[in-house]
């Protein structure tokens, strides 16, 4: 399979192997690597019943990574998916009466990210080796508060190697910043940023189209790679446990093979719904994939109205992982819709950057349809959280939650019966100081001290990474303005030449 950019013009030439899209990351035109041709329904979901995780995710990866072999795949995956994970399942699908919650937490730091980026870093390391890449890979990573954590992990002393995260100074919960900066590995670099995950997301692409530090960075030695979801070996891992959940539902008999289902997912960068929009084209059937936003609800508008517009005002919420208005992975998306038309998406993203919005055509805005889009706000959070916990003890945190109360609207709309699976995102323990004032509990704004005062309200178990996290040294320290950040890399690289 080949991959082009999203806003290659027809014909271009320009094609990579998958393992030269995940070494890349990011296109040279700034577009994101996209299937020139997709693997349209190599999936028969029934086919799959019995399948362990990591069958299944093999499975889906050698539909788009066919330059790797079957070994190296499975080497790739094996390494992954492994004791890791607190759960020999590796992502639970949980039955609460009317919604099955895709348990995707239960990774090394219990946030969905850990999905992908438990394998990045394997899928990485081959294709250097098939591409006989001789130069150290620097991952850049931006981030609203769970890839951060989730890639540093993934990458930390891993050989020939670099991993810088950037994370906004305000905004993240305080256990998301103290996971990140308390990171080890001498190849782990951390820095928040005066700014927002919008501001890190776009100087990082800057600095990726910068050929002045190419090529500084390629005389010492380097080059530059993804570990978000704008890098492609970062998203199809992301395919595999949707097509693994609908293949729980047949086993349990929950549904039968060709029956459709709903996907509810809290979305930012766009990357975990056109994860299951990828689902959907390889094989299983999808009724609605359900977009639910916080109150930075510019997806929400772009799926109902075909305009994509930024400028609004930028909130900082409960479910900050989500707060983000551009939204990277819907460029892919709508390069899809539009039957691959990279000169019209790289006019759309031209118009973003210059006029900060674009207008979809009638011809996306039918592709759309597929879509349900909606938000909530901070009060419907809090107040989801707490009347699922007391209605099933059922643990959300704040972007599970913000999914549940868009679902719940959902239905009261459309009336519609469809079997549905939310997209469980993060351990709620990540965001205790949130969950505990949703279930009405005595305020605790210290996240530690609301992780011990949430385990003994609910008894629920703890995440490993979260338990000790308090005691962890601090490693990370350093805060940048965001036009500091390409020096900020480039004196991190020259440290550790020296
Ligand atoms: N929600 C993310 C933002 C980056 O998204 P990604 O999927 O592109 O890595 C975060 O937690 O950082």
């Amino acid at each position: 399979m080949e991959y082009i950019s999203t806003r290659a013009k027809k014909d271009s030439g320009h094609k990579k192997t998958s393992a030269q899209a995940i070494i890349k990351g990011i296109a040279e035109d700034d577009g994101l690597f996209v299937p020139k041709q997709f693997p349209e329904k190599a999936i028969n979901p029934n086919e799959l019943v019995g399948y362990e995780y990591q069958q299944i995710a093999k499975i889906v990866l050698s539909h788009f990574f066919t330059d790797f072999s079957q070994e190296e795949l499975e080497t790739c995956v094996n390494k992954a998916y492994d004791s890791k994970f607190d759960t020999a399942s590796i992502a639970p699908l949980i039955d609460t009466g009317d919604v099955y919650f895709l348990e995707l937490f239960h990774g090394k730091t219990a946030a969905f990210k850990d999905m992908a980026l438990s394998i990045l870093p394997h899928l990485l390391t081959t294709a250097i080796e098939k591409e006989k890449e001789s130069r150290k890979t620097v991952i850049l990573a931006a981030t609203s508060g769970d890839t951060g954590k989730a890639a540093l992990e993934g990458f930390a002393d891993v050989e020939g190697t670099e991993i810088i995260v950037f994370y906004p100074h305000i905004g993240v919960s305080q256990v998301q910043e103290r996971q990140m900066i308390t990171q080890k590995g001498d190849n782990t670099h951390v820095f928040a940023i005066k700014g927002n995950f919008d501001d890190a997301q776009a100087a990082v692409k800057k600095i990726f189209a910068d050929k002045k530090i190419e090529k500084e960075l390629t005389s010492s030695g380097y080059q530059f790679s993804s570990a978000n979801s704008i890098n492609i070996g970062r998203l199809v891992p992301q395919v595999a446990y949707y097509i693994w959940a609908y293949v729980q539902m047949i086993t349990e008999k929950k549904i039968e093979n060709g029956d459709a289902i709903n996907i509810v997912v809290p979305t930012g960068n766009f990357g975990n719904i056109l994860a299951a929009f990828y689902a959907k084209e390889l094989g299983i059937p999808v009724n609605k994939l359900i977009c639910a936003s916080n109150r930075n609800n510019v997806l929400t508008d772009f799926i109902n109205t075909g305009v994509y517009d930024i400028r609004r005002e930028f909130h900082i919420t409960s479910s900050p992982s989500m707060d983000i208005l551009i939204s990277s992975n819907l460029e892919r998306l709508l390069y899809h819709l539009s039957g691959g038309n990279g000169e019209r998406i790289s006019r759309f993203m031209q118009d973003l950057k210059e006029k900060k919005h674009y207008v979809a055509d009638d011809y996306i805005l039918s592709g759309l349809d597929l879509f349900y889009a909606n938000y909530a706000n901070e009060e419907e959070t809090m107040e989801s959280i707490r009347k699922m916990y007391q209605k099933n003890q059922y643990l959300m945190d704040p972007h599970t939650a913000v999914a549940y109360k868009v679902y719940e609207d959902y239905k009261q709309k459309t009336n519609d019966k469809t079997p549905t699976i939310i997209s469980a995102t993060a351990s709620a323990y990540k965001f205790a100081d949130t969950v505990v004032k949703a279930l009405g509990l005595p305020d605790e704004e210290d996240g530690f001290e609301a992780i011990a005062r949430l385990y003994q309200h609910t008894g629920v178990k703890v995440p490993k990474e979260l338990r000790d996290l308090k005691s962890k040294e601090i490693r990370h320290q350093k805060t940048l303005e965001c036009n500091e950040m390409e020096v900020g890399i480039l004196e991190t690289l020259r440290k550790r030449v020296e």
